[in-house]
């Protein structure tokens, strides 16, 4: 009987990869609904221009253990000489811009700039630190990370420099947003001493570093991409699954647990008997096909919501930006439908001197912004106005391209860690020959994801051998 995976995006891919490489076993199926590998990776070449567009992420971290094992499969697939790092001294490394007031402020990045006032904050960064020394621990499970930077850092701090970070992480409210899984050695620190800078000097586990993670290192890359964009990735990924029989087109339906193995219902009826199940689904979706035998699961399962973001690629002939930065994240208190704009050809400068960016709306605030009409001329609409207005770009693009990406990203609420702990114990206990892998659990970005898929087979190779 073979190993299933359900779902061929980046994670479903690993999870073949590294059970490859494991030799466990060769009788591996991997389900895939749509009509592509990848999922929410997803990197096309414009028609119009040639220019590189990515509909999903674009950029990947690579620091600590999660950084280095994610260079490690670039180094496994040959692919690094394909790496395009975005070094820490490169201006867009540096110069991250949050959109307050009506104006563009550029982040302090340096120590210099945490000890000197820099708008939009009334006093410096810094300063935050003695509001911590002096307020009390409040003993607490969990909080929002929203709640927790005001409390200990000040309402600013919470305000402008988090509530953006969130959006750009999650595309969420940072004020539903959990600390204790976004900062742990923050929230951590503050239970334990009362102090939550003390967090900053927890010990952090040092990697195995392979080559390209030692270069990554050694040149103070700030993060990477690959040529022809991330999906090199995913596609290399894909055609290096020697023997794994990969199903396009086939959405799994139902999954239900017999004795020692796994059924899984196919759309259109057919059935697959394996011995495990690796899942790879948002949570939710996996909800769907457990429900009917695992009630209980299904609910904790259905607690991790998603939100939908809007992605709005836009290229404009010669050079149209002020600014060589990173790009710009929105405030929610701005009240924008914009979340930000990344510079994709400031981190990764062009040859044709193409102007390529990015757009991102709705997230947490979809409904409330697109819930009226959400058709790509409007949405489109919005974009130029919004950017054309922050951005001072009086140009049109010669270029768009509009995607709506439904529920594409979790949000790790409050109470997120007990929740997956719960969903977890539960597949334990009953012993279900199940791997829950992906973004919905224990990370959102592309190296959370790599290493859920490489703790699974790990997991696994123990079970089974
Ligand atoms: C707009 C955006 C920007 C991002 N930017 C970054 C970034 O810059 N850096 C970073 O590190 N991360 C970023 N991320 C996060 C990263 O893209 C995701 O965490 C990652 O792609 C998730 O991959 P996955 O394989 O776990 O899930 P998915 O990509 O969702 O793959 C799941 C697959 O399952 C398939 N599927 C669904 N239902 C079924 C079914 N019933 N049967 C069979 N198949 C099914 C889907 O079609 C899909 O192919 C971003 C995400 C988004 C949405
Ligand atoms: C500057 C503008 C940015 C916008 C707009 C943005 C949108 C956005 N991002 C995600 C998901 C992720 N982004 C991640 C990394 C990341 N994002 C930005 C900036 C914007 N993101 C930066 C500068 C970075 C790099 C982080 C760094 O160098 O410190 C990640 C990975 C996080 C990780 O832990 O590795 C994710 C995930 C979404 C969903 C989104 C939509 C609005």
């Amino acid at each position: 009987m073979p190993i299933a995976i359900i779902g061929g995006g980046i994670s479903g891919l690993s999870a073949a990869h590294y059970l490859l490489k494991a030799g466990l076993t060769k009788n591996i199926v991997l389900l895939e609904a749509s009509n592509r590998l990848g999922g929410w990776v997803n990197s096309i070449k414009d028609p119009v221009t040639g220019a590189n567009f990515e509909k999903g992420p674009r950029t990947v971290r690579p620091y600590g253990l999660v950084g280095a094992n994610t260079l490690e499969l670039v180094e496994d697939l040959g692919l690094a000489t394909k790496v395009v790092p975005v070094l820490k001294t490169h201006p867009t490394a540096k110069n991250r811009l949050i959109y307050v007031g009506g104006k563009l402020h550029r982040l302090p990045t340096d120590l210099a700039g945490l000890f000197s006032t820099v708008p939009p904050f009334s006093r410096p960064l810094a300063l935050g630190a003695l509001k911590d020394l002096f307020t009390p621990r409040k003993s607490c499970e969990d909080d929002t990370i929203y709640d927790f930077v005001c409390r200990r850092f000040g309402e600013e701090l919470a305000e402008y420099l988090v509530s953006p970070l969130i959006c750009g992480i999650c595309a969420g409210d940072a004020r539903n947003i959990s600390v204790k899984f976004l900062a742990p050695a923050l929230f951590e620190a503050e239970q334990k001493y009362g102090l939550a800078v003390a967090g900053l000097f927890a010990k952090t586990e040092k990697p195995n570093m392979g080559a390209l993670a030692n270069r990554a290192a050694s040149e103070f890359w700030s993060v990477w991409s690959l040529e022809g964009g991330l999906a090199s990735l995913t596609d290399s990924l894909a055609s290096n699954l020697q023997g794994v029989e990969l199903r396009m087109n086939t959405p799994v339906e139902k999954l239900e647990f017999k004795k020692g193995r796994a059924e899984l219902t196919l759309e259109g009826g057919g059935l697959l008997d394996c011995r495990h199940v690796i899942s790879s689904l948002p949570a939710t979706r996996l909800a769907k096909l457990v429900a009917h035998q695992h009630p209980k699961m299904a609910t904790s399962l259905n607690s991790i919501s998603h939100v939908t973001v809007a992605v709005v690629n836009l290229a404009y002939r010669g050079q149209v930006l002020k600014e060589n930065a990173f790009g710009f994240l929105v405030p929610p208190s701005q009240k924008l439908p914009i979340l930000g704009v990344i510079f994709d050809s400031c981190s990764f400068p062009r040859s044709d001197g193409l102007t390529v960016l990015t757009a991102m709306l709705g997230g947490h605030w979809f409904q409330e912004y697109f819930s009226q009409k959400n058709d790509d001329k409007h949405i489109l609409g919005v974009t130029l106005d919004n950017v054309n207005r922050v951005l001072g770009i009086e140009e049109e693009p010669v270029s768009t391209h509009i995607s709506v990406l439904k529920d594409c990203i979790p949000q790790y609420t409050v109470g997120h860690t007990k929740r997956v702990g719960d969903i977890f114990s539960y597949v334990k206990s009953n012993r279900l020959p199940l791997s829950l892998i992906g973004s919905s659990y224990k990370g959102v970005g592309i190296n959370d994801v790599i290493m859920s898929s490489k703790n699974a087979v790990n997991h696994i190779q123990k079970e089974l051998v």
